[in-house]
């Protein structure tokens, strides 16, 4: 809608400022032409020089006025304007998914919003399907380390091919070269310089968020916060994929050693305890998993993930969320209730029915998507090992 107005804005200032001297051109040949009775020469001159200073006027006016809509559309339009970009290359993360990489077809400005929102927390930015002229969200991934130069100017999508979605289908059947339309970014979550520790349970794609948050909890504001206060940070992530596949090679941390508080003793009398077989260990890794284990080895001990696989029968559930809780328990945190709740976050992002069965459905508000309240699994798990901790659902 915005791109719309301000491409329509500066496309009308150029028409504009062509039509003024075409004006002026029609209307002194007017007062040439043949047939027409002439004033005396110096009726003329009369008029023109009563009428000179408001035209002077009308055109400082006019001229003010189109720079000040320019400079306008510079600050307020572009950010919600599409932007071209073409399409590198596409890597295969499994047989529903993949990572896209684009790059800017304009100039290096265009990628400076995209610097500067990396730092800031998660966000996205929106990718237009110009048959059907309809918009989708995705989450761009952090740039690499392994990468520099010309490619950290590129942004990265794992991207699920949706066979009955309109834009996703659409992304996945481009040819390489292609031009992609996008526009952002759009900050959806802003981190607190406070914050130090992170559960973050991803679901899917929502694996991305979750990789955006490290960069932004570790790169975000190292310059003011220094290396050592970055060493206090943490971000244990906690990923559920529907198939093996998408997290291939991936192998949970282990829990810490004064984990789970102990149960009610009468809550083996009501549930049969489920016997899980451990998970295949594939020696090949999947993009993803390689990428975490590199943040791994970037944050030794700070960085930790489990991997929960929906057709292996394993879940993120109460225990799991309780397991997570106890990572918060640094020396840090020992004063319980009254740390900041900015410090410790839980972060959930995925699909809405992985955010509802978690913490409770987001809901819709006076035309707006709200937080609503947090119940269900992290509420239990909250209440059974009391923290202050924010609960934020992307
Ligand atoms: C903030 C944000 C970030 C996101 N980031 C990512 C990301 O990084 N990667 C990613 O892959 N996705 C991401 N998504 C999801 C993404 O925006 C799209 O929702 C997703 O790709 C599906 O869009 P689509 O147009 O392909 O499917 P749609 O056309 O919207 O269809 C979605 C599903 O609904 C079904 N459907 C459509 N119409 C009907 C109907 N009338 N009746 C019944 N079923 C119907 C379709 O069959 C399909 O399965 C993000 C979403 C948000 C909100």
């Amino acid at each position: 809608m915005f791109a719309r107005c301000s491409a329509g804005a500066s496309r009308n200032s150029k028409y504009a400022s062509k039509r003024l001297p075409l004006r002026r051109c029609t209307r002194s040949n007017s007062s040439t032409s043949a047939g027409t009775p002439k004033s005396p020469p110096h009726t003329q001159d009369r008029s023109r020089s009563k009428y000179a200073p408001r035209r002077l006027v009308i055109a400082i006016f006019s001229g003010a006025g189109l720079i000040a809509g320019w400079q306008l559309y510079n600050i307020y339009g572009k950010d919600s304007s599409f932007a071209a970009y073409s399409l590198l290359s596409k890597e295969r993360v499994s047989s529903t998914a993949s990572i896209f990489h684009l790059k800017p077809e304009g100039g290096a400005q265009d990628f400076e919003r995209y610097t500067d929102a990396r730092k800031r927390g998660i966000w996205n930015v929106h990718f237009k399907q110009p048959q059907l002229q309809i918009v989708r969200a995705y989450t761009p991934l952090p740039p690499l380390d392994s990468v520099g130069g010309e490619k950290q100017r590129e942004l990265r999508f794992l991207i699920r091919n949706d066979p009955h979605g309109e834009v996703s289908g659409y992304l996945h059947r481009l040819p390489i070269g292609a031009e992609v339309e996008m526009r952002g970014p759009n900050v959806e979550y802003e981190f607190n310089p406070d914050v130090r520790q992170i559960v973050f349970l991803a679901g899917g794609t929502g694996i991305a968020p979750a990789l955006q948050a490290a960069y932004a909890l570790f790169e975000g504001n190292k310059a003011i916060d220094g290396d050592q206060t970055n060493k206090d940070k943490k971000l244990h992530i906690l990923w559920a994929s529907r198939m093996r596949e998408d997290c291939l090679g991936g192998v949970s941390d282990a829990p810490p050693a004064e984990t789970v508080p102990p149960k009610p003793t009468w809550s083996g009398f009501f549930s049969t305890p489920k016997a899980k077989p451990p998970p295949p260990v594939s020696q090949e890794q999947g993009l993803l998993v390689k990428e975490l284990e590199a943040l791994k080895k970037k944050y030794p001990g700070q960085v930790t993930v489990e991997y929960f696989v929906n057709a292996e029968d394993t879940w993120i559930d109460e225990d799991a969320v309780l397991r997570a809780l106890s990572r918060f328990d640094g020396k840090d945190f020992t004063t319980g209730m009254t740390t900041p709740q900015e410090q410790r976050q839980i972060l959930i992002s995925g699909p809405p029915g992985f955010i509802s069965y978690l913490a409770g459905p987001k809901e819709w508000r006076n035309g707006r998507e709200e937080q609503g309240s947090v119940s269900k699994i992290v509420a239990h798990a909250i209440s059974k090992n009391p923290h202050n901790v924010k609960v934020w659902k992307i």
